[in-house]
């Protein structure tokens, strides 16, 4: 058994797992709550082959998982909120090659994801993995370095788990930013597009991040989604971009997010313009859905990082490199369009 056990890989319900070779430690990243052990989601070993004439044993997940009941989102919250004396109600979901904002905080209370008690890890390349809590031009907010993917294997509550905790920290109004492929022929590399509104394909398909029990004190059963992006908000961020002389690179359209982490095929995206996408990605509607469902504002945008492609002749593709360049180059504009617009939404909040 011991040889069996020298190439170990321990998945948990989340799916995130590590590979232990050449010893015998068990590592798990994340255990199963005694509450989701009893509904019918702990694990088993499964033996598969591997190279090297080596035996890899892999914990599977049994059944579907349960969303974290709201004592398991407490818990997280509170762990947050011993250890920052800020007192944050606004967050921020930085995406990918996005953290840089949570750099410029002051008096900074930093948290790795794996040392917040029930937090998912972040496994995608420029999303550092860390809540950052601090002041920004004095207005306390949080700052998520890094978020989670469906494509990493993280069911839709779990992506946006995170926005539950914000909530029960205090948080009432939330940007949410990603990294999206131009779909709008319109649109430039560069670009900065606010989202007016989303089509949520997952829910086309009947999953949901609230799919499952609801419990009222996040927000009730079926709640509306028409008015999901604040239009005060928008508005407000429209006059700080034309004070920036940034009104040229910016537009308003839909998001779509799709599962990835495959890049869109041409039909695809063919199908998807038909629609009214105007900008594809693979984040950001189970944050918003969430945040909406619990009552916090939204605004929300992406950063065109790349345009889509919709000829078939062509080498050119797609790819996360490109994403990450381009991010950077426009990394300045955006965190100071974030810092703007925190500054008046904090005076908003605080008009009432
Ligand atoms: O986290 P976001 O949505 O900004 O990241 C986008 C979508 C994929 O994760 C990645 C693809 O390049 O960038
Ligand atoms: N498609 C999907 N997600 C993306 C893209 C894209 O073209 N660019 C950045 N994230």
């Amino acid at each position: 058994m011991s040889s069996l056990l020298n190439n170990l890989i321990v998945t948990d319900p989340s799916g995130s797992s590590r590979k232990e070779s050449g010893g015998n430690l068990i590592h798990l990243q994340q255990r199963p709550t005694e509450d989701m052990a009893t509904q019918g989601n702990r694990g088993r070993l499964r033996a598969l082959a591997s190279g090297g004439g080596s035996m890899c044993l892999e914990e599977v997940v049994i059944g579907e998982e349960i969303p974290y009941p709201y004592e398991v989102i407490q818990e997280s919250a509170e762990y947050l909120l011993s250890g920052t004396r800020h007192r944050p109600k606004i967050g921020v979901i930085c995406g990918s090659g996005l953290g840089g904002l949570a750099d410029q905080l002051d008096e900074r209370d930093v948290f790795p994801y794996e040392s917040i008690p029930n937090f998912p890890v972040s496994t995608v390349v420029g999303h550092a993995g860390r809540m950052v809590i601090g002041l920004l031009s004095g207005v306390p907010v949080m700052c998520m370095q890094g978020r989670f993917h469906a494509y990493e294997g993280y069911p839709l509550w779990k992506c946006a788990m995170p926005v539950r905790v914000m909530k029960l920290m205090g948080v009432e109004q939330i940007i949410v930013t990603n990294a999206a492929g131009g779909l709008n022929p319109g649109f430039k590399v560069g670009d900065i597009m606010i989202i007016k509104d989303h089509i949520n394909m997952q829910g086309f398909a009947g999953d949901s991040p609230l799919r499952g029990r609801n419990d009222e004190r996040f927000g009730p059963r079926f709640p509306a989604m028409n008015n999901a992006y604040d239009k005060n908000l928008r508005d407000m961020a429209k006059k700080i971009v034309a004070d920036m002389n940034l009104s040229d690179v910016v537009q308003e359209g839909v998001y779509v997010m799709l599962g990835g982490p495959t890049y869109e095929t041409v039909a695809e995206l063919k199908l998807l313009r038909v629609v009214g996408v105007d900008a594809v990605g693979m984040s950001t509607v189970p944050e918003v859905v969430v945040a909406r469902h619990c009552g916090m504002k939204v605004f929300a945008f992406s950063l065109i990082t790349n345009q889509c492609i919709m000829q078939y002749d062509t080498d050119a593709t797609a790819n996360h490199e490109e994403v990450i360049e381009v991010a950077d180059k426009r990394k300045k504009d955006l965190q100071e369009l974030a810092c703007r617009l925190i500054v008046k939404m904090a005076v908003v909040d605080q008009d009432g």
